[in-house]
């Protein structure tokens, strides 16, 4: 279809409006300068909605900005910097389209068309204002007589070029809106990436956030095979803002829930959803999984990853990655702390106080120093304790189900019940594996000492709560700090456990690794696996996906497989790679006992059929093709 492409300047193919850079340089020197500034915001904005006349809001400004013609190159210098991001991005759209674009604008000549010849839009085909100057060379005023100089002008400025073909207008304004409604143009596309103008986009067929969108719809060539605004990101749980400014920064379209969501909401609300992004709360069933037909990943922003069914997702070929590090060095200082508050009876005390009593005593009330201390689970959390905790005093003792290294003068317990006789703190690090369901329960608890204390900062499920209060009680155990349970609420409101009101214990409402540290290195950690994934194709450190790291693909187009790892599947897919005769760059394979990820890069160019033939090979689960 012959169509023509009708652009606008002034925030749309630059970031900016001109005349305000322009006022920034000239009014430099001036003390009233933000005011100043402000004041020609407030008219460009009137006159781009429309609410007065364009050629007053023209007029107005030209007085106030007081510029000369030699400000002109610094402007240009500027602009040049300020050229907006997927325009830039595209500059092959406009390299192959070049006789279909136009510009119509009502900002001015003299410094569109430096910036837009650079874009392959020749001057004859930019129409815009003219500035008047004097004989010093100051800028007077505008040449009144132009179309684009008067209200509306650009209706008039379309009409008078008489275009053949289908006429599309991609601007910000609702002046743009207005060749569209008059009849002269055909399509009006809101252009977002700068500035979202509300009275323009609520008029347009279709707002586009980007040139990629706006690409993508007309099926032009593009620097993105899919707008990354197309991509949507649930978070959920209150994950860091960050996060949320992290990926909505690269493009994507992000929305944020405080809280979980049950399987039967998640189940609806996950259908277009491409990226999920959880906490410890929410559950990833095989449910909410066959309900994502979207679904490329699955963020983990904490460290437990047991509420997603990492082997279902995988076969699935949705990635989940999580953040493994971020908030140890939280959960072990929480730690301490309550080893210390334990042994030193500072909550009774502290409870009395707020009660009226004034109770010194050091009965029931210890140093750390020279205590032992039991650490269950020697993963990255147990051993940053015992590193923490020997720096204190403490004699650290250890035992996990696999061989780990014993750091600085820890001793290694070669049975649980060893470590539990020997301790004076016992403190439960093991990870998240359903298999730990009561690791501690009567039985165990009778195994620590007498007067002995106990902190769980890693699962609920982990502890029996029965046999712990009754131990509690009965005084078998001094005291004990508890941050998590076998059931937790999906947000924050009332809570109920059979803990409540007991002496010496600490309850904290799952709060082990939420510190503001933490949570701001979740969210740069988690969305920076996200992106390489979604852009790049990288799975390093995917924590149920065979682990790439792809270099970055230059001038190619990468094609992304996963399929079941089944005999035969990767000669099947190599043999239709040859009969299409392509040019392959590189590829790369990694496979687990069911599921195979093999990336192949390729020259440009190539016959689209073959996108076709690879989704159909039998055993394929995902195919995305990425450039
Ligand atoms: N309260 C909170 O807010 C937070 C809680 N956590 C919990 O802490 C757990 C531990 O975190 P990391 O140290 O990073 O995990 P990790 O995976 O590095 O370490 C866990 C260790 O426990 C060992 N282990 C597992 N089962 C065991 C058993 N039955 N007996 C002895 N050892 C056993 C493993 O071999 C491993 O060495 C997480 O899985 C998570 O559940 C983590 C962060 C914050
Ligand atoms: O990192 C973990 O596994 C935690 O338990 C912390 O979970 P949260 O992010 O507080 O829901």
């Amino acid at each position: 279809m012959d169509r023509k492409y009708i652009f606008d300047f002034d925030s749309t193919l630059t970031r900016v409006e001109a005349l305000d850079v322009l006022a920034e340089i000239t009014l430099k020197n001036r003390p009233d300068r933000e005011e100043v500034i402000r004041k020609i915001q407030e008219i460009t904005n009137l006159g781009i909605d429309g609410d007065i006349s364009f050629t007053e809001s023209l007029e107005q400004r030209i007085k106030m900005l007081n510029a000369h013609r030699d400000d002109l190159p610094e402007l240009i210098r500027q602009l040049r910097d300020k050229i907006s991001k997927s325009i830039t991005s595209n500059k092959e759209f406009f390299e192959k389209h070049a006789d279909q674009i136009y510009v119509i604008s009502a900002g001015f000549k003299e410094f569109i068309i430096p910036i837009v010849s650079e874009y392959n839009i020749p001057e004859e085909r930019v129409y815009a204002n003219t500035f008047e100057f004097d004989q010093e060379g100051n800028i007077i005023g505008f040449d009144a007589s132009n179309l684009l100089a008067q209200h509306n002008g650009k209706i008039e400025c379309l009409r008078s070029l008489d275009l053949e073909g289908q006429l599309q207008v991609i601007g910000d304004g609702y002046s743009d809106y207005v060749m569209r409604e008059a009849g002269i143009a055909h399509k009006f596309f809101a252009y977002t990436e700068n500035v979202h103008r509300d009275k323009a986009a609520r008029h347009a067929d279709h707002i586009t956030p980007n040139l990629d969108e706006f690409l993508f719809i007309n099926d032009l060539p593009r620097n993105l095979s899919y707008p990354k605004n197309r991509i949507k990101i649930l978070l959920l749980e209150n994950v860091h803002p960050a996060a949320f400014e992290n990926l909505s920064e690269d493009g994507f379209t992000v929305e944020l829930i405080s809280h979980s969501l049950p399987e039967a909401e998640l189940i609806e609300k996950i259908k277009g959803v491409h990226v999920l992004g959880i906490r410890s709360k929410t559950q990833v069933t095989p449910k909410v999984l066959d309900a994502a037909k979207k679904l490329m990943v699955v963020g983990a922003f904490c460290i437990g990853t047991t509420q997603i069914d990492l082997d279902y997702a995988r076969k699935k070929g949705v990635v989940v990655f999580n953040a493994p590090y971020s908030n140890t060095r939280s959960v072990v200082e929480l730690a301490l702390g309550e080893i210390i508050m334990l042994m030193r009876s500072v909550f009774p005390r502290s409870s009395e106080i707020h009660r009226g009593i004034w109770n010194k005593t050091a009965a029931n009330s210890r140093e750390i120093r020279g205590k032992n201390l039991g650490i269950v689970g020697y993963g990255n959390i147990g051993k940053q304790l015992s590193v923490l905790a020997e720096a204190m005093g403490m004699r650290v003792y250890y035992y996990d189900i696999d061989d780990k290294l014993a750091l600085g003068n820890a001793t290694r317990c070669g049975s649980l019940e060893d470590l539990l006789n020997v301790s004076d703190v016992v403190s439960l690090h093991v990870d998240d594996n359903p298999h730990n369901r009561n690791l501690i329960g009567e039985r165990e608890l009778h195994q620590m000492r007498k007067g002995s204390y106990l902190i769980n900062l890693s699962r609920g499920f982990v502890v029996d709560i029965p046999a712990l209060k009754a131990a509690l009680e009965s005084g078998w155990l001094a005291g004990a700090a508890v941050d998590v349970y076998p059931e937790e609420p999906r947000s924050n409101g009332k809570f109920e456990t059979g803990l409540q009101g007991l002496e010496n214990l600490i309850l904290t409402p799952h709060i082990g690794g939420s510190t503001e540290e933490a949570q701001r290195d979740i969210a740069d950690f988690v969305p920076n696996k996200i992106m390489d994934y979604i852009n790049s194709g990288s799975t390093v450190d995917a924590v149920n996906f065979p682990n790439i790291r792809l270099p970055k693909q230059q001038n190619a187009h990468r094609f992304l497989h996963i399929h079941e790892n089944t005999p035969g599947i990767m000669a099947h897919i190599n043999e239709i790679l040859a009969a299409y005769d392509m040019n392959i760059t590189g590829q790369y394979l990694s496979t687990d006992s069911d599921v195979g990820y093999v990336i192949t890069d390729l020259d440009k160019e190539y016959n689209k059929e073959v996108v076709k033939a690879l989704k159909a090979v039998e055993h394929t689960i995902k195919f995305r093709v990425l450039y």
